[in-house]
């Protein structure tokens, strides 16, 4: 069976494959809790690993390390690039393009072979263009909901809740009579906007001719703002296949 392991900011998420695909899965928010969470789940006989990883060198080589002595396995990062898979980095240093946002775009363009948009809402949320011959035109980096909601808290006085309150807030995007609905729409009004945005800048240079893919925690909230939208939750891990087969 095969691990795989997105290890983003806040979370890991992580999934096991046998040979006729997904068998378990979940979030993590750190190793110690990754490592447990995986030996819960009973009948995992564990073979391989394949990793991404955008934290810091030391948090990834720390997180290789401990899979590596607990399942006795080696594990397979992914490594920048400037070409895979028939797609281009478009950065001018390629190696400093987030390796999530590369394997999300390699996945958007294997399953649409052709022009798309991947965005994606996590931590941070990111866009990105892939044009029709693979060619990355670049994208963009914003704060995520969490991001965004958490410095309102931070650097104002009189905004202060926590995450149970909040529950129900967005049933509705109408204007708020409380701080709580306030802060919430607004912050998610301002993920539609970005979101909006980059379709029709999308739309500018494909006409109708593109794919848009969401991904990351935060996809289900704007998917009705773009029409066509395909949610694929689990876009990262289609590239990271791509990057790391195991033959
Ligand atoms: N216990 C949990 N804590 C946090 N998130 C959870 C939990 N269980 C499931 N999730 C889901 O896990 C996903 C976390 O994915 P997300 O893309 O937000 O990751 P992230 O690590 O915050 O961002 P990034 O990958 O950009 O660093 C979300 O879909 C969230 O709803
Ligand atoms: C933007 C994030 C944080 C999104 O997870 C990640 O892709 C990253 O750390 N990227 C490095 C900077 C860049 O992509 O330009
Ligand atoms: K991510």
């Amino acid at each position: 069976m095969i691990l795989e392991l997105d290890c983003g900011n806040s979370f890991i998420k992580w999934r096991v494959l046998d040979s006729e695909g997904p068998v378990s899965g979940g979030v993590a928010d750190s190793p110690e809790g990754l490592i447990v969470e995986i030996l819960a789940c009973p009948e995992l006989s564990i073979t391989r690993c394949r990793m991404v990883s955008v934290r810091s060198d030391v948090e990834t080589s720390n997180l290789v390390a401990a899979i590596a002595s607990e399942f006795s396995v080696e594990v397979d990062c992914v490594a920048p690039a400037s070409m895979l898979a028939g797609v281009t980095n478009g950065y001018k240093d390629f190696e400093r393009l987030g390796l999530d946002r590369w394997l999300a775009m390699v996945g958007g363009y294997k399953l649409s072979g052709g022009p798309c948009l991947v965005l994606d809402l996590g931590t941070a949320v990111t866009a990105d263009f892939v044009d029709s011959d693979g060619q990355h035109k670049g994208g963009f980096i914003c704060p995520g909901l969490s991001l965004m909601r958490n410095q309102l808290q931070t650097h104002t006085r009189r905004i202060r809740y926590d995450a149970a309150s909040a529950k129900g807030a967005l049933q509705c995007l109408e204007p708020a009579n409380t701080t709580i609905e306030a802060v919430e729409r607004g912050c998610l009004l301002m993920l539609r906007g970005f979101v909006s945005a980059q379709v029709q800048l999308a739309r500018e240079y494909w006409g109708d001719d593109y794919r848009v893919f969401l991904t990351g925690g935060d996809a289900d909230l704007v998917a009705d703002v773009v029409v066509d939208a395909r949610v694929i939750k689990d876009l990262v891990f289609v590239g990271l296949a791509v990057a790391c087969p195991f033959s």
